[in-house]
């Protein structure tokens, strides 16, 4: 069967040619750290009662429903038809970006401090570099560590040791300085131990940079995909999920107002020395790209939300189907391109199907209950209608539910060792004493 759907999956690679479009997206979000849902007693949330009592359902969606009201769309870049938004309210509300620590070491004198006299860096909370700090930081821009849409991106290094990642916006963008700092504005206000962090930016000589804390172990994409990569194990990647999970839940349910993130994909989720995953590209707007076929659909393909096609809407259930999409490529790692949902859906016919679409490189060294309790997860992220996809919060609380049943099993276990470790010794101390009994027996 494994063959057989591998097969043909495979068929359908070469006969649908894959569209290379990586559609852009435009509206970029504000927020703020405020508190927001209350997500109070996360008992509340568990797996069983989440998917099975309509009543606590209905009440708890009524709930997010309102809040998803409360979406606010900005759109910031908008190709040069710019709209102007007044955001003097959303930033009296903001809350002030603490200087990371590893910035703040540097001494006064240092070449890397911020400008402080800039009135845009007390705005958005977050320090201003000069074109000539960041140049010397990067030994004059020939530090890349990739290019994205929005340009190239480069390691950075402090005087005082500290790694950033500069993301320098390309410069046929036709985003204006104001529009600029209004985006750094909303993003310095997003902070989560999930979201890749942004931590300092540059407006200068032309140039727009943005400056992220970095992340040493790349992106999703590359270690499940890149050649000579190891292979990631089961436990990291259910760490992986939740992480992302976590991510996504702030900007949905912690975030005010809420942020859609509009390009959720493995490439977007970047990894730190300790493996620890963080959702990167949130709140940044991209301009569309036109495709040949100018579509108008933004995102990136093999993620989209088939119902954001046929609607155009797109709403925080998108970003969950997408959420889906990764979660089956961590089980796989069968990238959305090479038809991995062609692969889902087989697999979908029988029941444990999952189990033939499994990464070859996991067979025999992960609990497959695991693989198929988050795979069902999945499949709920996907569903065709929006509205029957769960929310992020009840995602997060259903992926902590495998973790918690492991380590209740292994408290089982390592309870059952103890005990029978005991016996064992009991046994042997008393096996001692009847051997001195014997002995004295002997003598006498
Ligand atoms: N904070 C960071 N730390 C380390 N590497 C990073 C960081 N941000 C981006 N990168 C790397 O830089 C490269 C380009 O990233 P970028 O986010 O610009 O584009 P992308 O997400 O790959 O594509 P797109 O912009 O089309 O979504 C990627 O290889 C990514 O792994």
């Amino acid at each position: 069967m494994l063959l057989a759907v591998r097969d043909f999956c495979q068929l359908r690679v070469f006969t649908n040619q894959i569209i290379e479009t990586q559609c852009k997206e435009l509206p970029c979000f504000a927020s703020s750290l405020t508190d927001h849902l209350p997500l109070s007693d996360p008992a509340e949330f568990v797996h069983c009662k989440m998917f099975s009592s309509p009543g606590w359902y209905r009440k708890y969606a009524k709930l997010r429903r309102s809040n998803e009201r409360l979406v606010t769309v900005l759109p910031i870049r908008t190709n040069g038809f710019g709209t102007s938004t007044d955001f003097s309210a959303s930033l009296s509300n903001s809350v002030a970006v603490g200087v990371p620590e590893y910035l703040q070491k540097s001494s006064p004198n240092s070449w890397w401090s911020p400008r402080s006299k800039d009135r845009s860096a007390s705005a958005s909370g977050l320090p201003k570099y000069s074109y000539k700090d960041v140049q010397k930081a990067t030994q004059n821009f020939t530090t890349i560590l990739g290019e994205g849409s929005f340009g190239p991106v480069y390691k950075a290094t402090m005087p005082t040791g500290g790694i950033v990642a500069v993301k320098v916006l390309a410069s046929d963008s036709h985003q204006g300085e104001k529009e600029f700092h209004t985006e750094v504005c909303l993003l310095g206000r997003l902070h989560h131990r999930n979201l890749v962090n942004l931590v300092g930016y540059c407006v200068d000589k032309g140039k727009y940079m943005l400056i992220y804390e970095f992340m040493s172990n790349g992106s999703l994409a590359t270690l499940l995909y890149g050649e000579g990569e190891r292979c990631l194990t089961w436990e990291e990647r259910l760490q992986i999920a939740l992480d992302i999970s976590h991510g996504i839940e702030y900007l949905h349910e912690g975030a005010v107002p809420p942020v859609i993130h509009r390009d959720l994909k493995s490439a977007n989720i970047l990894l730190d020395q300790s493996m620890r995953a963080k959702v990167a590209d949130f709140g940044l707007s991209k301009e569309e790209v036109f495709d040949g076929r100018n579509s108008g659909i933004k995102g990136t393909y093999g993620y989209i939300d088939p119902e954001y096609i046929s609607t155009n809407k797109f709403t925080m259930k998108s970003d969950v189907y997408s959420f889906g999409v990764i979660i089956f490529e961590l089980i796989t790692a069968i990238h959305p391109h090479q038809n991995l949902m062609e692969y889902v859906n087989l697999a979908a016919m029988s029941p444990d199907g999952v189990d033939e679409i499994l990464d070859q490189q996991l067979a025999g060294e992960c609990n497959m209950e695991e693989v198929r309790q988050l795979a069902k997860i999945a499949h709920k992220c996907l569903h065709k209608s929006p509205r029957k996809r769960p929310l992020m919060g009840e995602v997060t609380q259903a992926i902590l539910k495998i973790k918690q049943r492991r380590l209740g099993k292994e408290d089982t276990m390592s309870m059952a060792e103890t005990d029978f470790s005991r016996i064992m010794s009991r046994i042997q101390e008393q096996h001692v004493e009847l051997t001195k009994l014997a002995s004295l027996n002997e003598i006498n």
